[in-house]
Parts: structure tokens; C-alpha cells; sequence
């Protein structure tokens, strides 16, 4: 299988798809990019990189940040994080409050806004902010064995000056004693956790780990536990999309995790770590010619997990 001739070839469809969908308009720092954008990265078991189009280029990660961010919590406090956040599939927007009240202030998952709001205090603990910032930081950049790796913080700070959505749901939780921390640090924390600056090869170098049962390949040792790389690849899968979740395994079938910059972090389990970036974003929020680019790509290679693999 020729995975340069088919990323090329991929790149090269999205490079003419007409129909490219909106960059985000919430978020000032995000709403010129050019939706003429596209980059793709596979980064084999084996280490072979293939790329195309933009696959250089820095883009703002956002939600993308919140698989990272979970297995930091999951590494600081365990399963116990799972008495403050659920692991069931929202159904609704990923900014979206109205389960807060009927489920006392516990968000279904960690990839909503909100549930990724809690995981930020759970890594806020008892540092500073800056030092929680760093933390996530550092651990990317080792992830991905890439130190230029940065956090734009003109992104994070147009979000604290506009995230106005956020501010509720975090006020909101906080109300119910979901929330340890005061909200602006905790959303200070969470927005420059979102506004992470990666490449699409950085970003599927980062997510190796979940491809090889938890161990970073790059530096040949164990990032979490097979069992966890296994559970965080299972709820990319149910929970990554949100309300679009269903019809990305659907129409693509590997656990992934969309940002609303435009990027989608997808796995192989086994074969290969993939990063799309393309900065339209469908009704959802979930990159639209991303997600077709995915499509493609399992469609030539028979990746998607509901297919049959080769031994
Ligand atoms: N889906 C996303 O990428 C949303 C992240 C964005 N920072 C927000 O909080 O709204």
C-alpha cells in the first residue's frame, strides 16, 4: 500500500472540494484562516511519516488539546476522575449546557466543554496556572519528541476576553461543587490548554501512544497503560465529535477527536496515528473536508476498525 501516493492523492481531491465548510467565527483569533487550508500526516507503527498539502503547518489544536489533557488527569488521579466526569456520548453541541442541570453539575464526558473544563481542575490541583499551562505543554512536546511546539497566546486570550459560554458552564458546575477552583483559573488553564499550536505530522506524532497500547514509540517508554490507551481511543470514538460522533464512525470508523481550528487527531489502533487539518468546520464544528479526507483514507486502505484486518 503506497501511503504517499494516497495522501497525495487525497490532498490533491480536497485541494478542488468545493464545498469547505466555515472556520470558526466565535473565536476572533481563528475566523481568517483560509479554508483553502489542508494538511494531512500519517505517521506509521513503524515511524514512516506521510505527508501532504499543509501538513507543515501550525494550526490551533483546541478540543484536540482535551485528549491530551485527559490522560494528564487520568495520570494524576486515576479512575477517580470518573466521579466528576461520565463517559457516555452527550448527544449535543459541544459547548452545550442543558444536561448540567438534570445530571447535577457532572458532565456526560470529558471531550464536551465542560467536561474538559473539570479535567483542567483536576491538572490545576495545587499548582499555579502557569505551572498546569506548562505541564501540558512539556508533555506534548515529548509526545511528539518536537520542542518548537508553542501555545498561541493570542488564541487563548481572544478566548478569555469572548469565551462567555464557557464562563457558564464552569460557573455552572462550580455551583454543584464540580468545579476545586475559581473559574478564571481554571478556564485560564483551559484556554491556553486549547490554543495549543501544532503541525498536523507534530499532532500525529503526538498521538502515537494511542496507537501502540499506550508507549510513546519515539522515546520507547510507556505513556499510560494499554488498558487506558485502549478506554481514551474508546471514548475518542464515542465522544470525539460530539454531536457529530455517530457520523464519524459511520462514515470513517476510527477514534478520533476534532478541534474546531480544523484539525481531527484519528488512530489506527496498531497501524498508525493520523492528523487532518482543513479549517471549515461543518454545523457540528467538526472539520468538514477533514472528515471527508478521513473517509477517503480508510475507504483505500480498509482501516476503519468495523473492517475486517489483514493479519
Ligand atoms: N470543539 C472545540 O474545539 C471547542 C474548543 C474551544 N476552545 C471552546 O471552548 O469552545
Amino acid at each position: 500500500m503506497d501511503l504517499s501516493a494516497i495522501v497525495a492523492d487525497i490532498a490533491a481531491e480536497m485541494a478542488e472540494a468545493p464545498d469547505r465548510g466555515t472556520p470558526a467565527d466565535y473565536i476572533p483569533a481563528l475566523s481568517d484562516i483560509d479554508p483553502q487550508r489542508f494538511g494531512i500526516a500519517i505517521v506509521e507503527a513503524d515511524g514512516q511519516c506521510h505527508l501532504a498539502g499543509d501538513a507543515e503547518e501550525s494550526f490551533s489544536i483546541q478540543s484536540i488539546s482535551k485528549v491530551f489533557a485527559l490522560t494528564l488527569a487520568l495520570g494524576a488521579v486515576g479512575d477517580q476522575l470518573w466521579r466528576r466526569v461520565g463517559r457516555e456520548p452527550s448527544g449535543t453541541a459541544f459547548n452545550s449546557i442543558v444536561q448540567l442541570e438534570t445530571e447535577h453539575g457532572i458532565p456526560r464526558n470529558p471531550f464536551i466543554n465542560a467536561g474538559a473544563i473539570v479535567v483542567a481542575d483536576v491538572i490545576l490541583g495545587n499548582h499555579e496556572p502557569r505551572e498546569a499551562i506548562g505541564e501540558l505543554l512539556r508533555f506534548v512536546r515529548a509526545l511528539a519528541g518536537e520542542d518548537d511546539i508553542v501555545i498561541d497566546a493570542a488564541v487563548a486570550q481572544a478566548e478569555m476576553e469572548t469565551g462567555h459560554r464557557n464562563q457558564a458552564l464552569a460557573h455552572y458546575m462550580r455551583a454543584f461543587g464540580n468545579l476545586h477552583h475559581p473559574v478564571e483559573r481554571v478556564l485560564g488553564v483551559y484556554f491556553h490548554f486549547c490554543a495549543l499550536a501544532m503541525s498536523c505530522r507534530q499532532l500525529a506524532l503526538a498521538g502515537r501512544y494511542l496507537m501502540a497500547r499506550g508507549v510513546n514509540p519515539g522515546a520507547g517508554r510507556s505513556v499510560v497503560s494499554p488498558q487506558r490507551a485502549r478506554r481514551i481511543n474508546a471514548l475518542m470514538m464515542s465522544c470525539g465529535h460530539y454531536d457529530g460522533s455517530g457520523e464519524f464512525a459511520f462514515r470513517v470508523g476510527l477514534p478520533g477527536k476534532s478541534g474546531v481550528g480544523g484539525g481531527i487527531l484519528a488512530i489506527v489502533p496498531g497501524r498508525a496515528s493520523i492528523a487532518v487539518w482543513s479549517p471549515g468546520l461543518n454545523a457540528r464544528g467538526n472539520s468538514q473536508l477533514g472528515t471527508l479526507a478521513l473517509e477517503r483514507l480508510v475507504q483505500r486502505t480498509g482501516w476503519s476498525v468495523f473492517d475486517p484486518q489483514a493479519g
